[in-house]
């Protein structure tokens, strides 16, 4: 966008007023994906006053941030993706973020934050068949007879063997008064390491079995192989007692976001598949199911994980160290189940009911996540619920080869390993009675892979070289901050991004102090278009087919085609429902359908996209219009 010149004024009027400054650059800018680092780069460049447009390459929007709603009936959802945010002072960004969305979006997206439950003293421990009855943490070599442990450490729990050995990095980091500056000091001595090698030759006297059992009580398998920064950063948030998580789901917040970036300025289904650059300016070609569009902006900022980079190959060749770190840096498997059952019969075991937290098990399943919303629900001890297993590294990667009913099969088997002899209400609990379905997330899969864990050395060889912009070219993600696998590293890392492009190093990051109109936020819609250009979702993939995770509203009918809903074993619940207003839910998300979508759309908890009406109105205007073939002000458009 060329900067707009104002004529000046001549004359005794424009004499007394003061010299105009010139006006700074305005930038259209151009962003690939629409998770957490995208939307925040969006979000802040166009309060700055600038043009922004986002290509997300899926349907949904929030990349990694994704909870998966099984029905709109409260709690009915777990999250597939982030759940838990530590209340530290590292975790800042997040809840700024919070309160800066909250004080701009209506009440309707308004973002509770709710009482996250990480452990409970009653979580169940399963390992190697026993069931001994103490918490994960709490648990001894001797207890439960792991082998070859030296005599000393036999009766030292798991959570005080992990403190002793990251504590005093741990506390070199909280210490410091420059966090960057200590981290970077951590990474000079510690990154050629993995963690487990730290333990073995610096902590006095373990040895490889002790490691494993640590590992096994406090991690899952293999996580110590990772480098030494990444199990300190990654203690340091754990160790935090305080969490939170966002009522009715986490991806409320990316949709809230979404809403205040406008729809308009988000492509849905725009999978980037070329990366140009055109003098000072870059272009971005994305696929469709309707052809290629190519776009250039004065900024294009990549935020995507390098797993969906390297598969971007219609693009610039860097240096050969930028490629090695766009080639190597680490994500870590991850894999999540959510299953529905018809009570949370968890909270009502005897003899040790778990309200909130996570019973840990060596079985394929590994965690048993329960979830802390709901837990005090009116009704909610005869209402249906959901938890979910929870998977990391090679624990994550041994689901891959399964189809889904295997999976859900394994999950089930396990859970009945887990629970088996305990009573609900003095009778035996027999989980295969009570379960209704289940969807899951192979996040091993999904263009992220995971979340990034660096191997040893890749934070002092890679990590700066990843984040180097290229020209126009930025990369922001949560791989790209200090704070890997975190929403707060996402932003982080958008935020630096937005420094780095406006220049300006001290820009504080967005929060409840950012004023409401620093500057009117600048929509995308170029004059003359009066529609934006969306990808009309053709493909059957995007018609809710069985399987699909996607859905369309259908105008005109009550109806909603619900996403994959697992392998039901009850065909009842196992069919596609329509949606029917639910009745007031005392909750801030709407119920079901109302006033403003005509009847037409329901409104769930926090969904967004394309059941939106605004939304509708642009999917129905889609490419088709002459407008919108014109050219796009943002730049020169071109549709092959
Ligand atoms: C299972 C799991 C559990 C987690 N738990 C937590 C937690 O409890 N707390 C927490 O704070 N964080 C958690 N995280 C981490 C957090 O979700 C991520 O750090 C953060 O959401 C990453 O945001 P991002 O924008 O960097 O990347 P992403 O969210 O991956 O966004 C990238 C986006 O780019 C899109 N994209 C990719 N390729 C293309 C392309 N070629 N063209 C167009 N679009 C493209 C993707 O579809 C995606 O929407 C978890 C993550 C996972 C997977």
């Amino acid at each position: 966008m060329e900067n707009i010149q104002v004529p000046v004024m001549t004359g005794t009027v424009a004499d007394k007023r003061p010299p105009r400054q010139p006006k700074a650059k305005k930038f259209d800018v151009g962003i690939v994906g629409g998770g957490i680092a995208g939307l925040y780069t969006a979000l802040y460049l166009q309060r700055e006053g600038h043009r922004v447009h986002i290509f997300e390459g899926t349907e949904r929007i929030g990349g990694r941030v994704h909870t998966h709603y099984f029905t709109p009936d409260r709690d009915q959802y777990y999250e597939a993706g982030a759940m838990r945010i530590p209340m530290n002072k590292f975790q800042d960004i997040f809840f700024d973020l919070v309160k800066y969305v909250n004080a701009r979006v209506s009440d309707e997206r308004h973002i509770s934050l709710i009482e996250y439950i990480l452990a409970t003293n009653n979580n169940l421990v399963y390992i190697n068949g026993v069931r001994p009855q103490v918490t994960a943490f709490d648990t001894t070599p001797f207890l439960i007879g792991w082998p070859d442990i030296p005599e000393r450490y036999q009766r030292s729990t798991a959570g005080e063997l992990l403190v002793a050995a990251v504590d005093p990095l741990i506390q070199r980091l909280v210490n410091a008064d420059d966090f960057e500056a200590e981290f970077r000091a951590i990474v000079k001595d510690f990154d050629q390491f993995t963690f487990r090698y730290y333990c073995i030759n610096v902590m006095t006297g373990w040895n490889n079995s002790l490691v494993d059992f640590v590992e096994t009580m406090t991690s899952q398998t293999n996580q110590f192989n990772l480098s030494v920064p990444e199990l300190v950063m990654q203690s340091l948030d754990f160790g935090v007692k305080h969490w939170r998580t966002i009522k009715d789901g986490m991806s409320r917040l990316p949709e809230a976001m979404a809403h205040l970036v406008g729809l308009e300025n988000i492509t849905f289904g725009a999978r980037v598949i070329g990366i140009g650059v055109c003098g000072e300016r870059a272009s971005i070609t994305t696929r469709g199911y309707n052809g290629d569009l190519k776009v250039e902006f004065d900024r294009v900022v990549l935020a995507i994980p390098p797993a969906a980079l390297r598969m971007i190959v219609d693009r610039p060749r860097w240096d050969l160290k930028k490629e090695m770190a766009i080639r190597a840096l680490h994500f870590e498997p991850l894999y999540k189940m959510g299953l529905r059952f018809k009570m949370r019969f968890w909270e009502r075991v005897k003899p040790r009911p778990s309200v909130g937290g996570q019973s840990t098990t060596d079985l394929p399943i590994r965690w048993i996540v329960y979830p802390s919303n709901g837990i005090h629900a009116e009704g909610a001890g005869d209402a249906s619920g959901v938890l979910l297993v929870y998977s990391w590294m090679t624990d994550a990667t041994n689901w891959l080869p399964l189809t889904p009913l295997e999976r859900q099969n394994v999950a089930m088997t396990c859970l009945a390993q887990v629970y088996n002899g305990l009573k609900i209400d003095g009778k035996p609990l027999n989980i295969h009675d009570l379960f209704i379905e289940s969807a899951d997330h192979v996040w091993a899969s999904s263009t992220a892979t995971g979340d990034a864990m660096f191997l040893p050395g890749q934070f002092a060889e890679h990590f700066d070289v990843a984040r180097r912009r290229e020209g126009p070219i930025y990369f922001a993600g949560e791989h790209l901050s200090f704070h890997h696998t975190w929403i707060a590293g996402a932003a982080h890392s958008a935020l630096d991004v937005v420094r780095d492009i406006l220049k300006t190093p001290q820009l504080p990051p967005l929060g409840p102090l950012t004023p409401v109109h620093l500057s009117e936020p600048v929509h995308g819609v170029p004059p003359g278009v009066k529609a934006p250009f969306y990808f009309q979702p053709k493909n059957p993939m995007f018609l809710g087919t069985p399987g699909s995770s996607f859905n369309v509203p259908v105008p005109g009918h009550t109806s909603y085609l619900w996403p994959h809903k697992g392998y039901a074993n009850d065909p009842a619940s196992g069919e596609e429902q329509p949606v029917e207003s639910s009745g007031d839910d005392g909750g801030d998300k709407g119920d079901g359908e109302s006033e403003e979508d005509g009847g037409t759309v329901p409104k769930l908890p926090g969904y967004l996209g394309m059941l939106d009406k605004n939304a509708l109105g642009v999917v129905s205007a889609h490419i088709a219009s002459p407008n919108a073939r014109a050219a796009w002000a943002m730049g020169r458009v071109t549709f092959t």
